[in-house]
């Protein structure tokens, strides 16, 4: 028994009994004429009804005394008790009104204010009440619950004779907004001793809350039951990685069944009242559906969630909690894809109990609910704590986006899109590698105009247009390229020549990772795709039966590249028709995403239908006819998508949307594009033919990533002292005392190796912080370098003071002919431009001698099958995983030289912000981005040619590296 529950009858609130009595009385006789009042009825006998309240409580007292309540829960069944019992609570006392002429203090003769009721007059007022008011002969008793803490007597317990009448009068509290002023002065009128009531009292106008009780124990070995909120369920499905049994044993268990499609057909025009509201009344109604399956006879459970309202039709989803596994399954099997029709139980319509006007006209119109064809699923109960344990204990992250929405989405199969269209497979792997190299790799042609829209915030994601720009702050697309933020590349062309053969060649182009080139390939693929499109939709399929038409979009003059890391969407949008053509054309590479197609809205009461479909990577969806004017199409900003009961984790999605932009009548524009790569456009390709100006692309990502990672560098790789055999070689084979150019000289791997060869090194590069490796590594101790760095005894002289100089390999400090031999290893890779790249030979043929040897090695693009480096693209970014506390020393370097303005940002921080490296936190890694450019066969050798002062000696492939060796001839 609680506190509450205790009650007293001889207590009042007032602790000096005596001196109050007379107040007390008289407002116990202001309360029966309040009751009186408003029933408009003869004033019965005050002191035998006080008397009969009394020895009612008494009984009820000594019945309860071991009785102990709870509310009942808003998915159980309704309790199987004796009694049915609510509890009423809110501003039940009325207040003392403020004099006024008093600076709103009580004045000395209302001080009964603290007193004005007694618990019998109260319990007596709504007694009266609430038999004039609802279901009156089914009232039982009355009881005040005092709150031993200070006046006001807020709570109320009511019993009447079934759970049932409870029920109702609960529902008739919630319908009508019950409030003090309603049960205690429903009907005023000129009555004297009323009106000095209402001048002297306030009754609160707020509504009161009413809640089903039942003196049934807390279930507690079954959870759902133990809880006060509603669980969170969560759709059984097998998490990658999950055994399937396991999930077919939790299926056997399971006693929750997740239902979708419930539909509210009540008509609101016709004045229905909203009885779909009352989620007690739903469940109701949806148990009488369902009860044959439910062969315990314990009741089923119903938990409904999720209203989704337009303004005539109200959708649910409810989870239903059946008592046994074998029910649960029965009712799955019976139900599935059913259409359910349910017409409101007749109970709650029974006149005889309710007397106000709305009750009775509701009772006329009998509402029914109708059901979508179900979708049933099996759900489990999950505790949001245990979800982060079992996240925590399996190193998954729950992070935004997860498992803030239910995954219990249906995936609507039975939703027809018309015009949608989706072709699995559209690319190979192969194709898709090449071209993810090319669309997110260091040539790939970001516009600056784009950059500053995703800035501005416009545009959260990455993306690039070709062809035309599609400005979103306009919704429209840029049709004069010339104008300033409409430039951007054009779209990659097909040489005509190849247009015949169109599949031999982006074979080819695969093969070679020429991904600007296989994109041309694709986009003439696409134009020249037949798609067969469904035209019809639902109703009208069902009508007329399929119906299909085929279709070709020739005039794609316009691709969008966007790159949506996981978390990332798109709103829900249709791309503006004044802008596109019909056929939206979306290809998914390196990850699949859901996305979502609603129907748009004609008119405002029009439901948004809505269809989930997976786009797997490598997919092509086409968007034409209604599925591109009449539906919105969005992809939700979440980390992970269900698919066919498979939670998939998100990837960094790229999607290349292929577009056939018109003009201002409705032509197509003409197709701008260029078969030329690196493509060309506004002022970003010319001002990159100077050779001498250092690209960002290179500052970026090649100078600032040796110089942050310097020390790791030599600590890990030029300590190994791994060196081609086919340099050392080069090395041994120069005369003794030739003087060599290092030129790209790294941390001095080379050194050791020219020394030993008896001659001597002056080594260039352009960062400081490798060279300052190369000479400390000089001066420790010999035994604890690899052999390859080591120095024999009678070499050592040579390498006291190792010659280096910080230079750029583009403008080499070294006089012309000064040298007799230079090596160049593993720099040309790092040059972003055949102009560079031809700039670096021919200094190296202008520093060596005539009939000087020249050693240059190059990353290939043909890497040997057992590498663990594959290419898909000539240029790309090659991650270096650092570590932070190599980082810290470069760091202090960076900032003692200068090169860093802000000392106060962390490592991490510093890193992944100004040298666009990424950090891996799981990891504890700092991931920088290197460009690389990988040379094909002959490429090197076709370069030389270029170079009038030098002439190919010899020339090969080595351990995945292109090398020519060169004479200087001039
Ligand atoms: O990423 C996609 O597949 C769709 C992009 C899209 O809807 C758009 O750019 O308008
Ligand atoms: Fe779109």
């Amino acid at each position: 028994m609680t506190k509450d529950d205790k009650v007293n009858n001889d207590k009042i609130r007032n602790p000096d009994t005596n001196a109050k009595s007379f107040a007390m009385i008289s407002h116990v006789s202001s309360l029966t004429f309040i009751s009186r009042a408003h029933s408009h009825s003869s004033q019965p006998n005050t002191m035998i009804r006080e008397r009969s309240t009394m020895e009612g409580q008494e009984r009820d007292q000594d019945k309860e005394a071991s009785v102990s309540f709870r509310s009942v829960l808003p998915h159980e069944p309704l309790p199987a008790d004796s009694s049915g019992y609510i509890h009423v609570q809110g501003a039940l006392e009325p207040k003392l009104k403020k004099d006024k002429g008093d600076e709103g203090k009580p004045s000395a003769n209302q001080d009964q204010a603290d007193y004005y009721w007694t618990k019998q007059g109260l319990e007596e007022a709504l007694h009266e009440a609430l038999t004039k008011i609802c279901q009156g002969s089914a009232l039982q008793s009355v009881s005040v619950l005092e709150d031993n803490s200070s006046p006001p007597y807020t709570k109320v317990r009511l019993s009447y004779s079934s759970p049932l009448a409870a029920l109702k009068v609960v529902q008739y509290f919630r319908a009508e907004k019950v409030s003090a002023h309603d049960l205690l002065l429903v009907s005023p009128n000129n009555d004297n001793e009323e009106a000095t009531m209402t001048s002297h009292w306030q009754f609160a106008a707020r509504p009161l809350q009413a809640t089903l009780l039942t003196t049934q124990p807390f279930l507690s070995t079954q959870m759902a039951w133990n809880r006060s909120n509603p669980p969170k369920f969560r759709r059984l499905i097998a998490r990658p990685g999950e055994p399937v049994e396991l999930l077919q044993q939790e299926r056997q268990i399971t006693r929750y069944v997740f239902l979708s499609g419930l539909v509210d057909t009540t008509n609101k025009n016709n004045n229905n009242p909203p009885w779909w509201d009352n989620s007690r009344q739903v469940c109701e109604a949806i148990r009488s559906q369902l009860h044959v399956y439910d062969t315990s006879g314990k009741g089923i459970e119903l938990y409904i969630s999720n209203k989704k309202k337009t303004s005539n039709r109200t959708t649910h989803f409810c989870h239903v909690g059946m008592r046994s596994p074998e029910d649960a399954r029965a009712l799955m099997a019976g139900l599935q894809g059913k259409i359910l029709t349910w017409k409101q139980p007749c109970d709650w319509n029974d006149t005889s109990t309710c007397t106000t006007e709305q009750q009775q006209q509701q009772q006329q119109q009998q509402p029914t609910i109708q059901s979508d064809k179900l979708f049933l699923d099996y759900a489990a109960v999950t505790k949001r704590s245990e979800a982060k344990a079992t996240a925590k204990a399996t190193g998954e992250d729950l992070v935004k986006g997860e498992k803030s929405r239910s995954e219990c989405t249906s995936v609507t199969k039975h939703v027809v899109v018309p015009g949608l269209v989706l072709i699995t497979d559209f690319i190979t792997p192969q194709e898709e590698q090449v071209l993810l190299a090319a669309l997110t790799g260091p040539t790939a042609p970001w516009a600056p105009s784009q950059t500053n829209f995703s800035n501005s915030g416009a545009v959260k994601r990455r993306v690039q247009h070709y062809g035309y720009v599609f400005d979103y702050e306009t919704a429209n697309v840029n049709r004069d390229r010339s104008q300033p933020g409409s430039d951007c590349p054009p779209m990659p062309g097909m040489p005509p020549s190849d247009m015949s053969s169109l599949e031999a060649y982006t074979e080819t182009c695969t093969a070679e990772g020429r991904g600007w080139e296989l994109m041309a390939g694709i986009a003439e693929r696409t134009r020249r795709t037949t798609f067969e499109i469904q035209a019809k939709d639902d109703d009208e399929e069902e009508q007329q039966g399929q119906s299909t038409i085929t279709k070709q979009f020739p005039k794609l003059n316009q691709i969008t590249v966007n790159v949506y890391e996981p978390g990332e969407g798109i709103g829900s949008h249709v791309d503006t028709p004044s802008a596109f053509d019909d056929g939206l054309i979306s290809v998914s590479l390196n990850g699949g995403v859901v996305m979502e197609f609603r129907r748009q809205q004609q008119q405002q009461d029009d439901e948004k239908i809505k269809k989930l479909v997976y786009l797997p990577p490598r997919s092509l969806l086409l968007m034409s006819g209604p599925a591109r004017f009449e539906w919105e199409h969005m992809i939700v900003t979440r980390m992970t998508d269900t698919h066919e009961g498979v939670v998939l984790h998100r990837s960094r999605r790229v999607s290349m949307t292929l577009r056939t932009a018109i003009d201002l009548s409705g032509e197509p524009m003409p197709c701008v594009s260029s078969t030329r790569f690196p493509p060309v456009w506004g002022t970003v390709g010319q001002s990159a033919t100077d050779a001498l100006v250092t690209p960002s692309m290179e500052r970026e990502h090649v100078h600032a990533v040796y110089d942050a990672i310097a020390t790791q560098w030599h600590h890990t790789r030029g300590k190994r002292g791994v060196l081609w055999p086919g340099a050392t070689q080069f090395l041994k084979e120069l005369p003794e005392g030739s003087i060599v150019a290092d030129v790209g000289c790294g941390d001095g791997k080379y050194f050791p190796a020219i020394w030993e060869a008896g001659s001597y090194v002056i080594g260039s590069d352009i960062s400081l912080p490798l060279l300052q490796q190369a000479t400390h590594a000089h001066q420790q101790d010999a035994a604890s370098q690899p052999d390859s760095r080591r120095v024999s005894e009678h070499r050592q002289h040579l390498q006291k003071k190792p010659a280096v100089l910080v230079a750029d390999c583009m403008n080499v400090p070294l006089r012309s002919k000064s040298c007799d031999a230079a090596i160049c290893i593993a720099v040309m890779h790092h040059l972003s431009t055949r102009d560079r790249r031809i700039r670096c030979i021919s200094e190296l043929g202008r520093i060596v001698k005539v009939g000087g040897l020249i050693n240059i090695q190059a990353w290939a693009m043909e890497q040997q099958e057992k590498s663990k480096r594959k290419f898909a693209g000539t240029d790309v970014f090659v991650p270096f995983n650092a570590q932070p506390k190599y980082l810290e020393a470069a760091k202090n370097t960076a900032i003692a030289t200068g090169m860093h303005p802000d000392p106060g940002k962390s490592t991490a921080q510093l890193y992944s912000e100004e040298y666009n490296a990424d950090y891996d936190e799981q990891k504890g890694l700092v991931v920088f981005k290197r460009y690389c450019h990988m040379y094909r066969t002959g490429e090197l050798e076709e370069l030389v040619q270029e170079v009038d002062t030098v002439e190919l000696y010899e020339s090969g492939y080595e351990s995945g590296n292109h090398f020519v060796i060169l004479r200087v001839v001039t």
